[in-house]
């Protein structure tokens, strides 16, 4: 996905986007090598000029070809000719001193080669530049006097012929102005954080310890607001999402002669005889609302990074504007073929409705009485070869409502943007704990699901057909509702090149293993540490829920938020931790059972504390997706796959493998099955969101999960040398028997130790007889009842 050509219409971002070479890491190299050296070139130049510019300076006023062509010409700075051209050109010709701030963009460019993004490549030129125009008028204005008996124009001519022709229209103090005034503007808006700077500097004396509070609370509405404003990106989805829903009502009489249906639309409703055609169109605007975050709650979670900002809707773009409407034409034609295929199988009808959606238009029939529906569930290699389109399904009866659809695809299918879908009411207005925007329903309604509901989800389709469209828009919905402390992505990506644009949110939004280098987890080993690591968090989050006597994670966090649980007693605020697995198969056929239980177990246990799993795969076979991973995973998602048996194993029924691909998609959740056209959201609208998220502040590092030892490690009771205890070993075996618990994360809170040295004092705990064998999710029996038989079998350990 990230690396693939999308189909998309030109956007100015693409300026940017990286050249098709620089997939080569070896071109990549080079590069890198190539840009850092000539950074130090430049630099090295730009310094030596300063000392070197007055002598150089006569012979600096040809052209470079001819100054370096000539051999007779000699010049004093250290990097030779060329690097005192490039120096007068930079400094004394163009933008003086300010002409360094041109290296911080190589900087970035350099190090972006290596591999490490500090900024954006876009807006570091954009503030680049405002900053040098706006130093190299500052100097020249303050400098003035100093071009007279110096060589050096510390604002270069440019800052020269602007300061001058300022003070001519506005005179100095004018000048003086405007300059402090366009520094104000680029600093607020070039960081973040300068209005609150300035706030703080002039409320810093009155500030008691109350104040504080008030002036945050009027922070985050300040955020708020901020994000609300947006009036124009907001408009601009309601007037190009174009939610047209058009109903075309044909009742027809039995006895009316046929001829009547192909009658033009206008005609139709003129003669008693003809087939009635009832026209309503229904153009309805979906509502879009601002962008507004739920305000935070009591105690405050979000508190480490209350300035975290989400992203604007601006950061998607829109792709419906070359949509277009099915026409009347069409809608008609299609009617009259379903018609007459029918009737020439004798199969009367009598009511037939249209429904545009945006791939597929369904036309709902009422057969006459006495006509068998799975005749006419048969027919659907006929009909599809009347309408000569692909991807016709026929729902035979749609349940709920007495009539039969019949699926027929759009001449010209839409693209439905992730800026509408995320704009709409019901997304926003949504009161989901992980709510997810998936697309448009064949009715056009936005359809959104609550994945802490489901609570795992399959997807699968075959390659090209929008699976990995379809993740990236669950994971940017959710980076548009959920702030970095209450979501957390462990993303586990075998082929390490679709979920690679992620990697710059690690520190705000992602969770790995402790000693882990990689954001996204790539190699199988870590993969199976990974998934059993979260096993452990998932016990550790049970014991936590059980101490706070809470039934699921939204309860414990309600009492964590309101003071009730006590950090000190190990208590934490959760965050939802969601695992996508990108290629599931992959897993699967390289390391089976191990990766198949971890899941299962996560898949069986996790929904009560707020892990949820997310698979795709592209081989929707049953040894991939095995009879535990379809029992554990209820809601599936189905794109266009190869045959009707890749559809029965992902869905239980057929449909998938007549689907019309590019984000067309079957939603299968408890026994309802949806159609439903994919929000589509390309990569360089990812990566914009990304470079949102990645720009602000974050924290330290990823969420670490615990620490996960090997089996090996973990079952080795029997080999313990009770004559190497550990230190707290006594003090452990005393708190498990006062407490009757034996559990590993309790030792691990109690002494604030890692879970490795905690397992450790558990398997030395075991031997020597304190607490009773490993029983999965359940905490180990304690075996001594009472502190005096624990003092006896401890002196007797020591002797
Ligand atoms: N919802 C959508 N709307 C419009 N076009 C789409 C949509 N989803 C996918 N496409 C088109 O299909 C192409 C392939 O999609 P995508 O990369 O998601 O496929 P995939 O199933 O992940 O493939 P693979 O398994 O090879 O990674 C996209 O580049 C895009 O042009």
């Amino acid at each position: 996905m990230a690396t693939k050509k999308k189909s998309k219409p030109k956007s100015k971002r693409k300026i940017f986007s990286k050249p098709k070479f620089l997939n080569d890491e070896r071109a990549r190299f080079i590069l890198g090598v190539t840009l850092s050296l000539f950074t130090i070139y430049t630099c090295l130049a730009f310094v030596s000029f300063f000392f070197t510019g007055g002598a150089d300076q006569s012979k600096l006023d040809i052209k470079w070809l001819e100054l370096i062509t000539d051999s007779e010409i000699r010049v004093e700075n250290w990097t030779g000719k060329t690097g005192a051209y490039l120096s007068n050109l930079f400094i004394n010709k163009g933008f003086g001193i300010a002409s360094f701030s041109f290296l911080y963009v190589m900087v970035v460019l350099s190090l972006r080669s290596w591999g490490l993004k500090i900024q954006s490549i876009r807006k570091s030129i954009l503030y680049t530049l405002l900053f040098s125009i706006w130093l190299s008028i500052g100097m020249a204005f303050v400098f003035v006097d100093s071009t007279s008996d110096s060589f050096l124009f510390l604002g270069g001519i440019h800052g020269f012929f602007i300061s001058e022709w300022l003070v001519s229209i506005i005179g100095s103090v004018g000048t003086l102005f405007l300059l402090i005034l366009s520094l104000l503007c680029l600093l607020t808006f070039g960081f973040q954080n300068t209005v609150g700077f300035f706030k703080g500097l002039v409320k810093k004396k009155e500030k008691s310890a109350e104040a504080i509070t008030e002036d945050d609370v009027l922070e985050e509405e300040e955020v708020a607001e901020e994000i609300t404003e947006q009036p124009e990106a907001i408009e601009g989805v309601e007037l190009e999402t174009p939610n047209f829903e058009s109903e075309i009502l044909l009742t027809e009489e039995p006895e009316a002669p046929l001829e009547v249906i192909e009658e033009p639309v206008a005609k139709e409703a003129e003669s008693e005889d003809d087939v009635e055609l009832k026209i309503e169109t229904v153009r309805e605007q979906e509502e879009t609302v601002p962008i507004n975050q739920e305000p935070l709650e009591d105690f405050d979670p979000t508190l480490d990074l209350s300035r975290y900002k989400f992203p604007t809707i601006d950061l998607l773009e829109d792709h419906q504007i070359n949509n277009s409407v099915v026409s009347k034409e069409e809608l008609e034609s299609n009617k009259n073929k379903i018609v007459e295929t029918l009737r020439h199988y004798k199969i009367e009808i009598v009511q037939i409705k249209a429904t545009i959606g945006p791939t597929v238009t369904l036309y709902e029939i009422v057969p006459a009485p006495g006509v068998r529906i799975s005749k006419i569930k048969n027919l659907e290699d006929d009909i599809a070869l009347s309408l000569s389109a692909l991807g016709i399904r026929i729902i035979a009866p749609i349940p709920g409502k007495g009539t039969i659809g019949i699926e027929v695809p759009n001449q010209n299918p839409e693209v439905v943007s992730m800026k509408g879908i995320i704009a709409s009411k019901k997304f926003q207005e949504s009161k989901h704990a992980l709510p997810v925007a998936m697309g448009r329903t064949i009715s056009n309604e936005t359809y959104t699901l609550d994945l802490a509901k489901m609570p795992h989800l399959l997807v699968a389709g075959a390659t090209g057909q929008g699976k990995s469209v379809g993740l990236n828009a669950i994971i940017t919905s959710l980076l548009y509702k959920k702030h970095p402390s209450q979501l957390k992505f462990v993303l586990i990506d075998p082929k390490k090149v679709e979920l690679s644009i992620y990697s710059t949110i690690e520190k705000h939004f992602l969770a790995k293993l402790p000693d882990e280098e990689e954001p996204i987890i790539t190699d199988i080993n870590k993969v199976i540490a990974t998934l059993n690591s979260l096993c452990i968090e998932m016990d550790s989050r049970y014991d936590l829920l059980k101490k706070a006597h809470a039934r699921n994670i939204k309860e414990y966090n309600t009492k964590f938020v309101k003071h009730k649980l006590n950090p000190e007693n190990g208590h934490r605020y959760l965050p939802y931790i969601v695992v996508i697995i990108d290629e599931f198969a992959d897993l699967i056929m390289t390391a089976g059972k191990e990766v198949e239980a971890p899941i299962a177990r996560i898949a069986q246990l996790a929904r009560a504390i707020g892990i949820h799993m997310i698979i795709a795969t592209q081989r929707p076979s049953t040894n991939i997706i095995t009879g535990v991973i379809k029992a554990n995973f209820p809601a599936r998602i189905a794109f266009k796959v190869a045959s009707m048996i890749d559809s029965r194993t992902i869905l239980d029924s057929p449909g998938a493998n007549q689907l019309i691909g590019r984000g067309d998609m079957l939603i299968s959740t408890s026994s309802d099955l949806v159609r439903v056209q994919c929000a589509f959201v390309d990569t360089p609208e990812v990566e914009a969101i990304t470079d949102y998220i990645m720009e602000q502040q974050s924290y330290p590092s990823a969420l670490m999960l615990p620490e996960y030892v090997g089996e090996s490690a973990e079952s080795g009771a029997g080999e313990i040398d009770l004559q190497k205890r550990d230190a707290l070993f006594e003090e452990a075996a005393r708190l498990v028997v006062t407490s009757q618990q034996g559990s590993t994360s309790g030792i691990q809170r109690r002494f604030s130790i890692g879970y490795n040295r905690a397992g450790r004092i558990v398997d030395q705990l075991e031997a020597a007889g304190i607490v009773g064998p490993f029983e999965g999710s359940k905490a180990r029996q304690v075996l001594i009842q009472d502190e005096y038989s624990l003092e006896q079998l401890l002196n007797n350990i020591a002797n």
